[in-house]
């Protein structure tokens, strides 16, 4: 199911159902000209970031996963309206001792961060304002997309959050709000539609190769932003 965006951020639901969109992970694309989006899955332990992030990069659902420790990787290459595109998860640990160590890294030339909590669980739910504290205390910038979700809706009589708290502090943050399963096999779909509308979102950001501008190009831009901060008395 998808929760209707009402932050107006600019977000639109992507289901990827058509043909335009080629989920690369079964076929044989030019990966080597791809560019690659770093994003990472944050929450509480136990909320399920790895068997959502298994059900998007290995679709299925990871049976008696175990508690991560520092970080998983995992990939998926796409193919979004003829460009080739590499999402790179890391699916982050949530318990304090496993991930202490590798804070620093989780946030580093992050490109978007997805912050997932357990519906059946108002502890997890109540931690992620601890979450978005600590992404912005590691200088993630206001430009990087951000997005909340809540896991494990097919445990429908043991739901903790209601749907409109979860909006409401979504709301308060303008992120998009995405409720789904990685267990319920009929969720399969609309959890590849949250990373594809982050691929989405990513992909008309093109962010820019320095390598590949010219030498009166880097003068162009370093000029410009002599003049911005000028301007700029902030
Ligand atoms: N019913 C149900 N159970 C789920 C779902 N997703 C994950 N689980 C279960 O929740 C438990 C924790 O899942 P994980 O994916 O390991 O949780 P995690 O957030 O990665 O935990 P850490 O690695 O410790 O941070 C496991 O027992 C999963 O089987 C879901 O959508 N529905
Ligand atoms: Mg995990």
């Amino acid at each position: 199911m998808a929760i209707e965006n009402k932050a107006g951020d600019g977000f639109d639901t992507v289901f990827c159902q058509n043909d335009s969109v080629g989920l690369g992970s079964h076929h044989d694309y030019d990966a080597a000209q791809a560019r690659i989006f770093k994003i990472i899955v944050i929450g509480d332990s136990n909320v399920g970031k790895t068997c959502l992030t298994y059900r998007f990069c290995g679709g299925t659902f990871l049976k008696n996963p175990e508690a991560t420790i520092g970080v998983d990787f995992r990939e998926r290459t796409l193919q979004l309206d003829g460009e080739t595109i590499k999402l790179q998860i890391w699916d982050t640990a949530g318990q304090e001792r496993f991930r202490k160590s590798m804070v620093e890294h989780y946030y580093r030339s992050v490109h978007a961060v997805i912050f997932v909590y357990d519906v059946t669980s108002l502890i997890s739910f109540e931690s992620i304002p601890e979450w978005i504290e600590e992404c912005s205390r590691h200088s993630v910038g206001p430009m990087v997309p951000r997005i909340m979700v809540g896991n494990k809706c097919d445990l429908r009589d043991r739901r903790e959050v209601p749907t409109s708290a979860a909006q409401c502090l979504a709301d308060s943050y303008s992120f998009p709000l995405f409720e789904t399963s990685a267990k319920d096999p009929a969720e399969k779909e609309h959890v590849d539609a949250i990373f594809l509308t982050l691929a989405y979102r990513l992909k008309s950001h093109k962010p820019m190769r320095l390598k590949q501008l010219s030498e009166s190009g880097v003068r162009q831009l370093w000029n410009q932003r002599e003049e911005e901060a000028t301007i700029c008395q902030c």
